[in-house]
């Protein structure tokens, strides 16, 4: 790496807090005659940060008293290695487990928001709901009726808001008793998710799957037979306390199923009203949690009724209100998660990874 590269290489996305290099980002400069031709390959979307980086390359490549003859910023999404000996599904390059030590965290909240923060900056990603004791991606989704399976074998996916999205619950009648334990459950889930058309033509760069809270055999049996490149666990500050989100974080180890990071949902109170911000549950939870297990805390969000009325309304809010600090908050989760999966070793066989 020449000296310039080196300087490029330092600089750092300010939402996910990494620099290029420690994500392993393609850097080339080419200097000629005091012009500087750089180019820069991102191993994840961040579509929202691309003016900036722009800016960030020319204040580098000014200050060696160059000038800027051109700059290239592209997006590579790698496929990166799931745990054990599993190999990636071919129509997704990575899988990305949501799970929680226990129900009701907002962990399907959680999901869907950081699936459509990673659409958003570039990504092509899907959502499969494996919540089988409460599958609420669909209404999250704003989604009815039922996935076409034009040879009764393959399913296509759902589309909502630039997602593509499956769901248990959209496979049964939504008052049909939760048959779906145990081994049926685990299998009926395999069959979802390698049945369905993911990605079109093409690939998908993300599945993100909420998986069925808690920590028992079916998330176990999950967590093992799916090949995931990385996990997020959710946790809320009681959870903290009552080691719920730790019992999590253990699952996931057990079955070598690398956790990118921690999400605290609920950490903070927004008063609808006056805006006043309260620490319901206490503080930091979340980031002594997360530094004990040395991942890191990739967002911290608050108890906010729009977070609520968008979700149960089937518009998530990262969608719903963009400019909204929840929504950067979710963003910034996003772009931080996905930095951390680029940093990890990419699968033996590149399967076919796109510039987008
Ligand atoms: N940050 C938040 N602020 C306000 N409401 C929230 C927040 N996160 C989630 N909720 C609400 O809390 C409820 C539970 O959320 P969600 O369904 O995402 O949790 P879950 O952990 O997936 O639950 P389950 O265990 O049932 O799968 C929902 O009504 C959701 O809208």
């Amino acid at each position: 790496m020449t000296p310039l590269e080196s300087r490029i290489a330092a600089l750092r996305d300010p939402a996910a807090g990494l620099t290029l290099a420690d994500t392993g980002a393609r850097i080339r400069a080419a200097v000629s005659e005091g012009n500087a031709a750089v180019a820069v390959t991102l191993g994840y979307p961040a579509a929202s940060w691309h003016e900036a980086l722009r800016a960030q390359v020319a204040e580098v490549v000014a200050s060696e008293g160059l000038k800027l003859a051109s700059l290239e910023v592209q997006t590579r999404i790698d496929a990166h290695a799931p745990q054990g000996q599993l190999a990636p599904l071919p129509r997704i390059r990575n899988v990305i487990a949501v799970g929680s030590g226990k129900g009701g965290v907002g962990k399907s909240t959680t999901a869907v928001n950081l699936a459509m923060a990673l659409a958003g900056e570039g990504a092509r990603v899907g959502v499969l709901d494996a919540d089988v004791y409460g599958p609420s991606i669909p209404t999250m989704l704003g989604l009815t009726g039922r996935p076409d399976s034009p040879d009764g074998k393959a399913i296509e996916p759902m589309h909502a808001h630039g997602l593509e999205a499956m769901s248990i619950g959209l496979m049964v009648e939504q008052d049909t008793p939760m048959i779906w334990r145990g081994p049926m459950a685990t299998s009926a889930l395999t069959q979802l998710l390698e049945q369905t058309l993911w990605g079109g033509e093409g690939q998908l760069d993300y599945l993100i799957v909420d998986l069925p809270p808690g920590t028992g055999d079916i998330q176990l049996t999950l967590a093992q037979k799916i090949p995931v490149a990385g996990a997020v666990v959710v946790t809320t500050p009681q959870d903290v306390a009552t080691l719920d989100a730790r019992k999590a974080l253990r699952m996931f180890e057990k079955v070598e199923v690398p956790v990118l990071g921690l999400i605290e949902n609920m950490a903070v109170h927004v008063c609808s009203n006056c805006g006043h911000v309260e620490h319901l549950f206490g503080h930091g939870g979340g980031e002594r949690i997360a530094s004990q297990y040395g991942k890191p805390l990739l967002g911290a969000l608050p108890l906010d009724i729009a977070i609520r009325q968008q979700g149960d309304a089937g518009t998530p809010l990262v969608i719903a209100d963009p400019g909204s600090q929840a929504a950067a908050a979710y963003r910034a989760a996003a772009r931080r998660m996905a930095a951390e999966l680029a940093r990890r070793p990419r699968a033996p066989v590149s399967l076919g990874a796109q510039l987008l």
